[in-house]
């Protein structure tokens, strides 16, 4: 079943002649539990596409359907909170918040909406991504690599049925990339996230299911996932 459907999707940022044409016409579908990476050059469009998957700016034209429901026929209220439920975001800089403790950091998303976290959850997620024994620390006290696991664990917490991560390595080594990149696969399998994430990597792409290449605000390869691949 297909999670995210993006249809006839276009950006331009400016008007007229100066505009910025940052995407073409993009289609595509992601899967249910599916891990797929988006590669391509500096400025082809990969973060505009994925801010546009994740109903953080909105399209020039084009439509997103997330679970069948049309992201941008909602108002600009009922999509943050919309995007705050469903959705879960990596960026390449952490933005934790420096005078809060690790767990604090975690929960924080879940309390700003109001709600409680679910302790055996995060607790679960904290395991796995190797925190329990830092959860008492303030991010001053971690390693990048550990620091961007805390961000992934708040990314998590919330029970988001779909992931998006814009460069989630990029300011790590090779190593602690790929031990991030294999958490991340390993949280996506077991809490049955969907995930979709920027990478400049071509290592770390081909540890997803699926490669969507994008050139000059263009999919050129990935469009659609073939279920004949392995996964
Ligand atoms: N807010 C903006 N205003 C004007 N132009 C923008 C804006 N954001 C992006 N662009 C332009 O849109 C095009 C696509 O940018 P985008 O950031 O999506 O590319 P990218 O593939 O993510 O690049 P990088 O790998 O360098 O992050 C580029 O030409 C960029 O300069």
């Amino acid at each position: 079943m297909s999670i995210l459907q993006a249809s006839g999707l276009i950006k331009h940022y400016g008007k007229g002649s100066s505009a910025v044409r940052a995407l073409r016409g993009v289609d595509l579908e992601v899967q249910d539990g599916e891990f797929a990476a988006v590669v391509g050059t500096s400025g082809s469009g990969k973060s505009t596409l994925l801010h546009l998957l994740g109903g953080l700016d909105r399209p020039t034209e084009g439509k997103v359907l997330i679970r069948g429901k049309d992201i941008y026929a909602m108002n600009d209220d009922e999509l943050t909170i919309f995007r705050r439920r469903n959705i879960g975001f990596i960026f390449q800089q952490y933005n934790l918040v420096p005078v809060l403790n690790v767990y604090d950091n975690i929960v924080l998303p879940i309390e700003l909406d109001g709600n409680r976290p679910d302790s055996e959850f995060v607790s679960h997620v904290a395991e796995t991504l190797g925190l329990t024994a830092l959860l008492h620390r303030l991010p001053g006290q971690l390693s990048g690599g550990q620091q961007q696991r805390v961000a992934i664990a708040r990314a998590l917490a919330a029970k988001p049925s779909f992931v998006l991560a814009d460069e989630p390595t990029g300011n790590l080594d090779s190593a602690t990339s790929q031990e991030v990149i294999g958490l991340l696969k390993v949280t996506s399998r077991q809490f049955n996230q969907t995930m979709v994430m920027i990478t400049h990597n071509e290592e770390i792409a081909l540890m997803a299911d699926r490669v969507i290449r994008i050139e000059d605000g263009q999919i050129m390869e990935g469009r659609v996932y073939h279920v004949s691949k392995q996964y």
